[in-house]
């Protein structure tokens, strides 16, 4: 049969192929599980219906306003006691004792000595008082039946009828009938209504002062709710749990006087700030080593909570921001704003961004080093570059740069600064470190120069300091450009300029990553006069960024969140206002990001006249110096002899360091391209140095050795 034939007949034989057939067993259906016993059955329902969030609430609420009446009548009673006792001036008493005011407990001695005599008399006038009563009324009583009987003999003669004589009298009985009937008529309900007054009066009471337990109270009225504002009482029972006996006890001891311990709340910015002046026995740093549990208490993170020390003795500062305030941004610097800006080295103040408060934090640059480190990715560029582009906007300032990660973040001071290296390499580490001997030489010859001569401000910035530090090249005296030793090159150089360079406007800016004694010298990190620090990962690097001073007074770098505190800054330097009593600030910088930089960086460079940047700083031999000063020159018509100097040597410091202007004109004489007079100033021209140039091309090299 073929395939498309379809028999008609059912095919009744049983199937060869036994092994497609799958056997099918029949599987009894699960037996159904047994019931559960009635009360366990029970228990489930009751659970479930205890634990319904109806129930809950309608339970926490019959608890609330019952413990309300408890509340309030305590609260009362309290009332009552402290108006009738001296137990208030015991209190305060007491409170001001254990708080170690005693200034404070002598006076509420003093008043509790007056309180206690003033009772004494009113009680002795007490003892006369009934006599003097019963006279009064005697006196009273006849007087007034005297007057009544006047007045009715008054209206007798004017009515011409004697009865009248009795008429005010019995108008008088009249009344106080009157008033037994009102009396009657009210004493019932009042009976019955006064206990349910009083008891509202009590809950009244007792609810205005959230007086029940925590549980109890409806949510946002809850001490522990997150955000909660900060009141006397909260600080208080914080304090008061932090796990420090002694304040433990002289807090208990004060009782609801505890509050005596703070100074006013104040607003601060997005936060609070309150002073704890602590009982004796308690030392600050106890408060300062509990932050974290001081801000969990007080409903808050960590880094939401500053302790710092003031002026005053025996005093903690608290600020508390409010909740989550500090993850706002702030908003953008001032010098993204106004385009006008304009900077002044000597006696401005850079826009940073904002301390904790909300204030402007300004800091002068003026003769200043500064260190600024943090963990990688916290900002720290974008935190060094805001200052170069506000400093960029002095004319007068010089910058040499070496960005030792050469990402391009500072990519826009190329026609700003006279010196730009970008990269990572050792050969970077090499140019960097020769650019900041570049300023040792230059610092030197300041150092020499005649009392009195002004130096222009010369930056020279190293971002990403670590990598020079770091770097095992060797030069061919077999001195090492990085590490830490007498003979390190980079570490020589940088302690030279800390050392000296600051009286002649010579500055040393470093940038550094993750500091560890290898990778920031102790020298070093100890030579900044302004020193920064972003989020870091441990106590002790705390120390290595600011020292131990400002770590002791309270700086927390390490407390900061590593990517939540992005562009956060503790900073300690005599260059920014900081509260008295603190020695450190915290501040919240404003991000200016790359291409907000690069605008500044042209507003910058359009206040200079063409600034021809160094790329590369040539080591090599022989050099060429009627090239290097064509090229230093750039596109300038012409440049002061004493730039040319400059440049030159921050082109090589090796070469041209120690060049005065013999030198120049030595190398420039018989050329054609000879320093000549420009309003009364030495100046060289760029056209005649071209000129000078091609001359010596035709004519045959005229490439000097220096
Ligand atoms: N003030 C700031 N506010 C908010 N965010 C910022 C702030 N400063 C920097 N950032 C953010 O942090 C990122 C890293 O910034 P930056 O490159 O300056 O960090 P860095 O610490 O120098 O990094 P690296 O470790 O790579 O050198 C930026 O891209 C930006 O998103």
């Amino acid at each position: 049969m073929t395939d498309n034939v379809v028999p008609l007949r059912k095919n009744t034989d049983p199937p060869t192929d036994t092994a497609t057939v799958t056997p099918l067993t029949v599987v009894p259906d699960p037996a159904p599980p047994a019931p559960l016993p009635l009360w366990v059955r029970s228990g489930h329902a009751v659970k479930r219906l205890a634990t319904d969030e109806r129930t809950t609430t309608m339970a926490r609420a019959v608890a609330r306003h019952s413990l309300y009446v408890v509340g309030g009548t305590r609260i009362v009673t309290r009332r009552a006691w402290d108006g009738r006792t001296g137990a208030r001036y015991e209190r305060m008493l007491r409170a001001a004792e254990a708080a170690g005011n005693y200034e404070a407990a002598g006076d509420w001695e003093e008043r509790l000595h007056r309180f206690r005599a003033d009772r004494h008399k009113r009680r002795m006038d007490l003892l006369t008082a009934p006599e003097r009563l019963v006279k009064g009324a005697a006196v009273g009583t006849a007087g007034g039946i005297g007057l009544l009987i006047a007045l009715g003999i008054a209206l007798a003669v004017a009515n011409e009828d004697v009865t009248d004589v009795v008429t005010p009298l019995m108008a008088l009985v009249e009344l106080i009938r009157l008033l037994v009937v009102i009396v009657q008529v009210v004493w019932g309900p009042l009976v019955a209504l006064g206990p349910w007054l009083a008891l509202a009066g009590l809950w009244a009471v007792g609810r205005h002062r959230n007086a029940a337990p925590n549980w109890a109270l409806p949510a946002g009225k809850r001490a522990d709710d997150a955000g909660a504002p900060i009141t006397p009482s909260i600080v208080v029972t914080a304090l008061r749990d932090l796990g420090i006996a002694p304040l433990r006890s002289a807090i208990k001891e004060m009782g609801d006087a505890g509050a005596a311990m703070l100074g006013p709340i104040r607003i601060a910015g997005c936060g609070v700030e309150v002073d704890v002046t602590l009982p004796s026995g308690v030392s600050t740093d106890q408060v300062q080593g509990r932050r974290r549990k001081l801000a969990e208490n007080l409903n808050r993170h960590e880094h939401e909570v500053f302790i710092t020390i003031p002026q005053a003795a025996r005093t903690v500062r608290l600020w508390i921001a409010d909740s989550g305030a500090l993850d706002e941004p702030i908003g953008p610097s001032p010098l993204v704003l106004d385009p006008d800006l304009r900077a002044s080295y000597k006696t401005g103040r850079a826009p940073w961004g904002q301390d904790l408060r909300g204030d402007a934090a300004v800091l002068s640059l003026y003769q200043r080093h500064m260190l600024v480190t943090g963990l990688s990715n916290q900002g720290k560029t974008a935190a060094v570059r805001a200052l170069a582009l506000w400093l960029a906007l002095d004319r007068t300032v010089e910058f040499r740069v070496a960005d030792l990660k050469g990402a391009g973040d500072w990519a826009m001071f190329d026609g700003l600064a006279t010196v730009l290296i970008q990269g990572p390499t050792d050969d970077h580490v090499i140019q960097a470190t020769e650019m900041v001997e570049g300023g040792v030489s230059e610092m030197e010859r300041r150092l020499t120069a005649p009392p009195g001569t002004a130096f222009p401000p010369l930056i020279i910035l190293v971002d990403e300091a670590q990598v020079a530090f770091m770097c095992p090249a060797v030069d061919d005296e077999k001195r090492q450009y990085g590490g830490s030793k007498a003979t390190s090159r980079y570490f020589m150089a940088a302690r030279k300029i800390h050392n000296q360079g600051r009286a002649v406007n010579v500055l040393l800016w470093q940038g550094t990553q993750d500091p560890t004694d290898q990778n920031l010298p102790k020298l070093v990190r100890e030579g900044a006069h302004t020193r920064a620090s972003l989020a870091l990962g441990t106590e002790s690097q705390a120390r290595m960024a600011l020292g131990d001073k400002a770590v002791d007074g309270g700086a927390a770098p390490h407390l900061l969140r590593p990517g939540l505190d992005k562009g956060t800054l503790v900073v300690a330097s005599d260059g920014i206002d900081i509260p008295a009593g603190q020695a450190s600030i915290t501040v919240r910088t404003h991000y200016i990001d790359t291409d907000q930089a690069t605008e500044i960086a042209d507003r910058a460079k359009a206040l200079r006249d063409g600034v021809t940047t160094v790329h590369v700083i040539d080591t090599g031999e022989p050099i060429d110096p009627l090239a290097d000063v064509a090229s230093v020159v750039g596109d300038a018509p012409r440049l002061l002899t004493q730039d040319v100097l400059k440049r030159l040597t921050a082109l090589n410091a090796d070469a041209y360091g120690g060049w005065s202007f013999v030198d120049l004109k030595r190398v420039l004489d018989g050329t054609g391209a000879e320093p000549y007079k420009s309003d009364g100033r030495m100046v060289v021209g760029r056209d005649r140095l071209a000129r000078a140039l091609t001359n010596r091309d035709t004519g045959g090299s005229t490439s000097a050795e220096v």
